[in-house]
Parts: C-alpha cells; sequence; structure tokens
C-alpha cells in the first residue's frame, strides 16, 4: 500500500529536479525541492525562477524550496547519478522506508557498477524503487510542451497508480515493469549520445551517424538482456525514445560533449572549459567493466572510452571499427 500519493518532496534544484518539481506541481502535487543554496531557494520561493538552470522559466508557486530534505508521500532523486548514493545518506531513514522513491538520474555508478536502483537498495532497504526515464529534456518539462516518459516500477498496480499521481497535463507516464531495462537504456544513452555527437563534431556525415544509432540500439539491447533486462523496453520510450533524442539533439548536453571531442578537444579540456553535466562521461568507463564482466561485444562503448581517455584519436577509431570482421546484422 503506497497510498497516500499527495505530497512530493524533489531531491536535487537543478534542471531536471526544478523540472520534475514544476511538472508534479502542474499534477496538482504540492512541491518541496531540496536545493543545496540557500539564494538559489530563496529566488525560486520569491521570483518562481531558477535562472541558473532554467533561464527565465516561470514556476509554479506550489513549489517551495528548501535546503534540508522534506518528508513527503513520493520521493524524487533528482541529482547527478554519481551524487545519488551521498544524497541518500544524507537523508533521514525514516523519510524513506515505506515510500515510492523515483530515481530519475540516468547514469551507472563509478567503483561499485551500480544501477540507480541498486543503490537506493544499498542505502534504503525498505524503500520501494521506481525509476523514470525517456526522452525528455528539463526545460520541454518545465515548460509544460508535451513530454511521454517511462515509469517503471516492481508492482503494477502501484507503479500505475504512482504514474497516474505524477501525470499531468503535458506530462505524460507510461507505467512498465522492467526496471533494468529502464535503468541501463537511461545511462547508456548518454554515452552513445557522446558518439554521436563525435561523429558529427568530426564530420564523419549525416549516414555515419544513423549507422551508429542503429548499431548504438543493438549494442544495448546485448547489454539489456545480459543484465536481466528485457530487450522490449528498448522499443518504448526509455529506449528508442531517448536514443533518438539524445543522439540527435544539439541541446543534449552529452551530444554537445561529444561534439568537442569529435573536434579534437580532450576530456580534461572540456571539462576544465565549464562543460555543463554530461553524465555518459563517468558511465562509459562503468559500461564498459559491465560488458567485459558479463562478457558482452561492446565496441561502441569501448569506443567512447578510447576518445574520452585520448588512447586513439577519431580517425584511428573510425578506421578500426569498419575493418571489424563482417557479420550478419542479427
Ligand atoms: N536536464 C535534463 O534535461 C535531464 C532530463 C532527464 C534526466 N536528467 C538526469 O537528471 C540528473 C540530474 O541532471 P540535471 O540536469 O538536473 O543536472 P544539473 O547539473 O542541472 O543539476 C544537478 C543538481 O544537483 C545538485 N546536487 C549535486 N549533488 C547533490 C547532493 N549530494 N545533494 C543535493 N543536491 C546535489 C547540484 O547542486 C545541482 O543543482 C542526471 O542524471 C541527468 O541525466 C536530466
Ligand atoms: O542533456 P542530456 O544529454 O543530459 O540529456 C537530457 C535528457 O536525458 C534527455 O532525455
Amino acid at each position: 500500500m503506497i497510498e497516500p500519493l499527495e505530497t512530493v518532496s524533489v531531491i536535487g534544484g537543478g534542471a531536471w529536479g526544478t523540472a520534475l518539481a514544476q511538472a508534479a506541481a502542474m499534477a496538482g502535487r504540492p512541491v518541496s525541492l531540496l536545493v543545496r543554496d540557500a539564494a538559489q531557494a530563496e529566488e525560486i520561493n520569491h521570483s518562481h525562477t531558477n535562472t541558473a538552470y532554467l533561464g527565465d522559466q516561470v514556476l509554479s508557486a506550489s513549489i517551495i524550496a528548501t535546503t534540508t530534505a522534506q518528508a513527503a508521500d513520493i520521493i524524487i532523486m533528482a541529482v547527478p547519478a554519481q551524487a545519488t548514493r551521498s544524497a541518500l545518506a544524507a537523508m533521514d531513514p525514516a523519510m524513506l522506508a515505506g515510500r515510492p522513491v523515483v530515481l530519475s538520474a540516468k547514469g551507472l555508478e563509478t567503483g561499485t557498477l551500480q544501477r540507480q536502483s541498486e543503490i537506493l537498495v544499498d542505502m534504503a532497504p525498505d524503500a520501494i524503487p521506481f525509476v523514470l526515464s525517456g526522452p525528455s529534456f528539463a526545460i520541454d518539462v518545465a515548460a509544460g510542451r508535451p513530454t511521454a516518459v517511462t515509469l517503471a516500477g516492481d508492482d503494477a498496480n502501484q507503479t500505475s497508480k504512482l504514474a497516474a499521481a505524477l501525470a499531468g497535463p503535458s506530462f505524460r507516464p507510461y507505467a512498465a515493469d522492467d526496471r533494468i531495462g529502464v535503468e541501463i537504456a537511461g545511462a547508456l544513452k548518454n554515452v552513445y549520445a557522446l558518439a554521436c555527437g563525435a561523429v558529427d563534431g568530426a564530420d564523419l556525415g549525416a549516414s555515419a551517424r544513423s549507422a551508429l544509432l542503429a548499431r548504438a540500439y543493438a549494442e544495448m539491447s546485448r547489454m539489456v538482456v545480459a543484465m536481466g533486462g528485457s530487450a522490449m523496453t528498448l522499443t518504448g520510450l526509455a529506449g528508442l525514445g531517448d536514443l533518438t533524442l539524445t543522439c540527435t539533439s544539439t541541446q543534449s548536453r552529452n551530444y554537445q560533449f561529444g561534439i568537442a571531442l569529435g573536434r579534437g578537444e580532450s576530456t580534461e579540456a572540456i571539462l576544465a572549459a565549464g562543460a555543463k553535466l554530461a553524465e555518459g562521461v563517468a558511465t562509459a568507463p562503468v559500461a564498459a567493466a559491465l560488458a567485459a564482466s558479463l562478457d558482452v561485444d561492446a565496441p561502441l562503448i569501448a569506443a567512447v572510452n578510447q576518445v574520452l581517455t585520448g588512447t586513439a584519436d577519431i580517425a584511428t577509431i573510425v578506421a578500426g571499427l569498419m575493418s571489424r570482421p563482417l557479420k550478419r546484422e542479427d
């Protein structure tokens, strides 16, 4: 029994946390939004904007920003993937026990190789994990542009109720049950967006980018199945939907990072220049380690790691991919 599902507490006041707070407010929920900076909380509460992340987008007055996490019926985690563990550790365990906790970060944890919901199980075993993923830029969600996402949980009835509690006129969550598939898809699409950006940054052509997208989909399917998820999940919003969006849109931070890599800039230089969060950078080595441990053929993940670490230039990497032994497409 997860009811009531009235109030929402969003942990993380960056672009995505603010957008999800706005979506929940538009769904009619009273929302608290945890931010780390008192001045930012003041701005959200009084000017109803979060300019550092969402420009002049006006936010709902029913979002209350705080600098300490507030208890609520629904908890939404929206900090970067590498910060989820520390954000959970900082929360009162009583806030999490028995409550639906929605993991919305898209990434795999460095060191542990864990998915976001595995981190939750580690940190708060009594919480009820759900994962939310799909094609959704924060500004689109915050501005009330039509967005559809996947919400996956272990109990179909609970997941449908939670989806209904978060759904609004412009935010449509589809309930699903494959947490593993949804999480792996959300994490890996960022790695492939780095690759697609690099293809464009290196001017390799639209044909190369589409070939990469299709082979990324095939590789992602192998990874999902090897990890215990369903390949069918990838036909949906969290799979094909988000892979396409992130790999083809200049709005994507991962794709932008990839463009810089394709132009020959080093990872260190791009980060030093103040690049926005690109989750694929931390996830790529984790994905490579997982592929190796599961014996999954993942040449694209390997290629992205080569680009990120500067161990080979783009021309050499492309030549290597194109000269792999010919194979059947299946
Ligand atoms: N921005 C998008 O369009 C979008 C869409 C879908 C999913 N996501 C995912 O959401 C996650 C967060 O991305 P974002 O766009 O909000 O990043 P962001 O860089 O805009 O904001 C991250 C926020 O998290 C805060 N933070 C970091 N560590 C924290 C901690 N320990 N406790 C509390 N707050 C902490 C930072 O202060 C910052 O405000 C990523 O995994 C991303 O892939 C983002
Ligand atoms: O800007 P990105 O690359 O982090 O992508 C944002 C969302 O994940 C797109 O669905």
